[in-house]
């Protein structure tokens, strides 16, 4: 019998890591929150959603000293705010709803599946060995692989060409305004994850679909947003 939900051609699955894989913002904010105020820098939970997250460090940090952070310091605070981070979040540890099973069916129909995060390689580590998931994937891009942090598409271009997928075959799974623009800007279809945000806040990002989490979804309502049909 013929399978008639096959594609002809090659597409792939882009999944941003904190916040998609992993439903971690509140210890992200956290972490933020706790570190900005051991520097003595003022740092809200709306700066945060509005101007950190999804964003990689460099710019997090310029953000929040307010002044461009040379490398070798910028490896420095890095650490300390990720080391906060990784020791809040570490008792939590565990895959988003439904991700398991939805990335199962993924390679079982041969869809390629890359992470494209903004979060540094210990980080990646900590998430992707620590569960484990990185045998899902068959790429993983992070913020050391890349010269523009999201909204930059830079990030998601890359992990397309690691698999060897056109963009506008690619469909991004984000949580992040900074990270749906990345997407968008690279040509790709973005599925929005509310876990940061509500559906509501979604709404008008250009994301072509919204859901709570995985269990929402099945390869079929994903594969539509690349073969049009
Ligand atoms: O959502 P992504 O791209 O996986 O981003 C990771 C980054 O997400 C931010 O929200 C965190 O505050 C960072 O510390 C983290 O590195």
């Amino acid at each position: 019998m013929p399978d008639t939900h096959s594609s002809d051609f090659a597409w792939a699955c882009l999944f941003d890591m904190d916040g998609v894989l992993v439903d971690n913002t509140d210890f992200h904010v956290n972490a933020w929150l706790q570190f900005a105020q051991k520097h003595n820098r003022p740092l809200t939970k709306e700066q945060y959603v509005e101007n950190i997250n999804g964003r990689v460090s460099a710019d997090a940090m310029a953000y929040v000293f307010q002044r461009p952070i040379p490398p070798g310091e910028l490896i420095v605070l890095t650490e300390e705010k990720e080391a906060i981070y990784r020791e809040l979040y570490r008792p939590h540890l565990q895959p988003a709803p439904g991700l398991l099973d939805f990335l199962v069916a993924l390679r079982e129909q041969g869809v390629k599946l890359a992470v494209g995060t903004s979060a540094p390689e210990s980080n990646v580590r900590f998430t992707l060995d620590g569960l484990p998931l990185r045998p899902y994937f068959n790429a993983v891009v992070d913020s050391s692989m890349i010269h523009k942090g999201k909204p930059d598409p830079e990030i998601y271009l890359t992990a397309a060409e690691r698999v060897d997928v056109e963009p506008a075959h690619c469909i991004v799974f984000e949580d992040a305004f900074a990270g749906i623009e990345a997407g968008l800007r690279a040509g790709m279809s973005v599925v929005a994850i509310a876990t940061t945000h509500t559906h509501d806040e979604l709404v008008g990002t250009g994301a072509a679909l919204i859901v709570d989490d995985f269990r929402g979804l099945t390869v079929d309502a994903v594969r539509q947003l690349v073969t049009g049909k």
